[in-house]
């Protein structure tokens, strides 16, 4: 993969004095329930620019539901979403533009190919044609799969299409990306080529991102740490903090701790 040039989007939010005040995402107090079913209670939590954020929980924990409010899938039954400030109930159009996302689930057609998959997705969000090919082109060099181009999708990896939804979801330059358990499925080079390259978006471009998992050993020392279980959030902050509060020598101990649970959510399958 090739270095990305920095991403200078005349969209991006107002400088403020001190940007890193601005959060890329807010949580504020979020609830959400499926008829009697509480999934989410008071949630809060910050992810920074230019951080990377692991929300780590076990099946069931809330992650899904939560990126469906943030997405906008589902309405905001209580509390408050933010994006770089701006309410995504109050400014969806704003809040949504400097949003990226890759799903759980995969969301390529298949029989498109590499290139007509991201002009697709441009389109969506009304970038010209010309700019589209252009901005398709240089992602799928930095993905490594230019090569590919005008290839069927159906003959890539899994490996290959996480890279290229995850090429999709920048290619309107978003400030913030959310990845729901991207490396589902993969295998052990696949994941580490998808987490290496995504850490590469936070060091190198600034972005912010929110990493969905419930594996421990994608997590760093470096990262900031969400523990969401059932519903709630149990812990947040850097790595360290989450650590000393528990009393817990690695993120594995403190999740046992912290949720009284008596099996492992995983730490390398
Ligand atoms: N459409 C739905 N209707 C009813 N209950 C739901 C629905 N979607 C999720 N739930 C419930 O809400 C809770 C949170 O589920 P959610 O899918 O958000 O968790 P998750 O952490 O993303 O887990 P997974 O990784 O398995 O998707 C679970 O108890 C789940 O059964």
């Amino acid at each position: 993969m090739t270095t990305p040039a920095p991403i200078t989007d005349p969209r991006a939010p107002a400088p403020t004095s001190d940007p890193a005040a601005v959060a890329a995402l807010s949580i504020d107090g979020v609830s959400h329930a499926y008829g009697a079913r509480r999934a989410l209670m008071d949630v809060s939590f910050n992810v920074a620019p230019a951080s990377f954020t692991a929300l780590l929980g076990l099946n069931g924990a809330g992650k899904s539901t939560l990126f469906s409010l943030i997405t906008r899938l589902f309405g905001i039954q209580s509390g408050r979403v933010g994006i770089f400030g701006h309410d995504i109930s109050r400014t969806p159009g704003e809040a949504l533009r400097l949003l990226g996302v890759v799903f759980q689930q995969r969301t390529l057609d298949l029989d498109l190919s590499l290139t007509q998959n991201l002009l697709y997705h441009a389109a969506l969000h009304g970038i010209g044609r010309r700019e589209a090919a252009a901005r398709a082109a240089e992602l799928l060099g930095r993905i490594g799969l230019a090569d590919r181009a005008g290839n069927k999708v159906r003959d890539l990896s899994g490996g290959q299409m996480r890279r290229l939804e995850i090429a999709r979801a920048l290619l309107h330059r978003p400030r913030l990306l959310l990845l729901d358990e991207p490396t589902v499925g993969l295998d052990v080079k696949a994941r580490a080529d998808i987490i290496s390259h995504v850490r590469q978006l936070v060091t190198e471009q600034g972005i912010g991102v929110l990493w969905a998992t419930h594996l421990f050993d994608e997590i760093t020392a470096s990262d900031d740490l969400v523990v969401l279980h059932q519903g709630k959030v149990l812990a947040q902050g850097p790595v360290a903090r989450v650590l000393g509060e528990a009393g817990a020598p690695d993120v594995n101990s403190a999740f046992m701790r912290l949720t009284g649970a008596q099996t492992m959510p995983g730490g390398g399958a």
